[in-house]
């Protein structure tokens, strides 16, 4: 009777402290934000760049977390290096789902690829069999033979046109020679045999597909009105995914045909399909497989390509950053011989512009979106259940408390100073182009290799110039991508010894 007695006591008092908490919580307040208008919410304030117009709201709101509604949808913006830090890190497994809206449908397999999968068993299993096979460090190294090659294309492509005195895209150029790595260790295949018409067809491709992603599109935050398609967009990324699945389906079949001749040599594809099993039983699917070998496509050519293509716009626009950057090449590497990947490490001036670049130019300046099930409490807000989080990597990039000066390019500010040891994987909630916690960037690794090695080969081993007559145009579109509005296109003038581009 006694224990009885006690354990009512008890039970009692849990369930007080149960009811009082969440009693609490919600007379919290929500945290600041912008006035929410009837079913748009609001929407009309953000304005036509979603980065800079949340990033104007939340400086006037005096918000470095905010909270507003889409539509009907609840969504809280962060746009300081604390206020991301208290959701990717404190928060992190909470705010680790992704939203369910229906323009993603159809470009993610109805949620069966890794990067709009909820966090779970299935995409922990897709992210370590990525990370074991393809993305992690080791396996990393294993295919740099793979982007030497690769690049060594690219440069006889440039030297060229510099003999027929012609000018480079340098998008067009890099997008072609990513898909063809990407291509070659997925699915053993280069996807494209020069640059040309056919790679600058997929390279639009993913420029529209990135651009209708990005839009905030009126169905997915009123999901009432998601029937009419009002923007179009949702016809739009349905055609833009059909033509993307018969491409994958293309090759698939290309792949299991020519299976034999890889014997002894997988591929990412035949390793993931020889180990699909996870330990607890959880499979990976052929639609799965078909959603990472989109995800590999598109979150992994016009991510560096953009970044790499702001950097060299960038030097071009400050000279004495070319310059400086090439001093730094003829000292460490010569002129006898290109630029090896292994060079990377005794280049800090090459590694601080890549970080300034990735600072200035994020190239998913709101990151993906993240979504809690689950309500919780932030520095003393209330956040309801059902809530998206919008990281503004861009707003980060340019806080005034963090960064000197954050409008200029000055790749200096990695070298010494308080921002030095600032570094882009992850740890550091100043700069964050890959995201943090748990759905960081899968292919960050990669991604800082791409860059590093592609700009620092470009200006080691050419000189660059404007078309006469041209101007630089530093003008930005946006999608969930921020790529220049129009693409760099430049005269490239061999600078190293004729042998070094053999
Ligand atoms: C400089 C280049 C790149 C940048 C700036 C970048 C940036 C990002 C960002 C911001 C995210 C979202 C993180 C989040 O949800 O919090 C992401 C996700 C992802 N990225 Fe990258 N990325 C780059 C290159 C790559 C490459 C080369 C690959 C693969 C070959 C890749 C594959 C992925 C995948 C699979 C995801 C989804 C991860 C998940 O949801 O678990 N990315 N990336």
């Amino acid at each position: 009777m006694d224990s009885f007695l006690v354990f009512s006591i008890l039970a009692c008092f849990i369930l007080h402290l149960f009811l009082r908490c969440r009693f609490s919580r919600h007379r919290l307040p929500l945290p600041p934000g912008p006035t929410n208008l009837p079913v748009i919410g609001a929407l009309p304030f953000i304005g036509p760049t979603p980065y800079s117009g949340l990033a104007r709201l939340a400086r006037q709101h005096a918000a470095p977390i905010m909270y507003l509604k889409m539509g009907t949808s609840g969504v809280v913006v962060v746009s300081t290096p604390s206020a991301a830090r208290a959701f990717l890190k404190t928060l992190d497994a909470q705010f680790a789902n992704r939203p369910t809206v229906v323009s993603a449908t159809d470009i993610t397999y109805n949620y069966q690829n890794m990067v709009f999968s909820n966090y779970g068993n299935k995409w922990k299993l897709m992210r370590k069999m990525a990370s074991l096979h393809l993305l992690g460090a080791k396996a990393l190294a294993g295919w740099a033979p793979v982007r030497r090659d690769e690049m060594g294309r690219v440069l006889k492509e440039m030297c060229d046109a510099a003999a027929d005195k012609k000018p480079v895209v340098v998008p067009e150029l890099l997008v072609c020679c990513l898909a063809n790595i990407v291509g070659q260790v997925t699915l053993s295949k280069r996807v494209f045999s020069a640059q040309g018409e056919e790679s600058n067809k997929y390279k639009d491709m993913i420029v529209e597909l990135l651009t209708g992603a990005g839009l905030f599109n009126i169905g997915d935050f009123i999901p009432a009105l998601a029937w009419l398609d009002l923007q179009g967009v949702q016809a739009k990324l349905k055609g833009i995914h059909d033509r993307f699945d018969a491409m994958i389906t293309k090759m698939l079949d290309e792949h299991s045909a020519t299976a034999k001749k890889r014997e002894g040599r997988p591929d990412f594809i035949d390793l993931i399909m020889a180990n699909r099993v996870g330990d607890d039983g959880e499979t990976i699917t052929d639609t799965n497989i078909k959603g990472l070998i989109f995800d590999l496509f598109t979150a992994g050519t016009d991510t560096s390509s953009i970044i790499t293509e702001w950097a060299l716009t960038e030097m071009i626009k400050n000279p004495q950053v070319l310059k400086r950057a090439q001093e730094e090449m003829d000292e460490v590497i010569g002129r006898e011989r290109r630029l090896e990947e292994s060079d990377i490490s005794n280049l800090p001036y090459l590694q601080a512009v890549v970080k300034e670049a990735m600072r200035l130019h994020p190239s998913t300046p709101l990151s993906l979106p993240h979504f809690s099930y689950e309500e919780c409490e932030v520095n003393g807000y209330y956040v309801p259940k059902n809530t998206r989080l919008l990281v503004n990597i861009w707003a980060i990039g340019r806080d005034p408390d963090t960064w000197e000066d954050p409008l200029e390019f000055k790749p200096e500010r990695f070298l010494s100073g308080p921002t030095a040891k600032v570094y882009p994987l992850g740890n550091y909630f100043e700069l964050i182009p890959f995201g943090a916690g748990r759905r960081i960037c899968a292919g960050k690794l990669a991604g800082m290799v791409f860059v590093q090695y592609f700009l620092g080969t470009l200006v080691h081993s050419f000189d660059w110039r404007l078309p006469d007559g041209e101007v630089l145009n530093m003008n930005e579109t946006f999608g969930l991508a921020l790529p220049k509005a129009v693409p760099l296109k430049a005269m490239a003038t061999p600078r190293l010894s004729p042998s070094a581009y053999a």
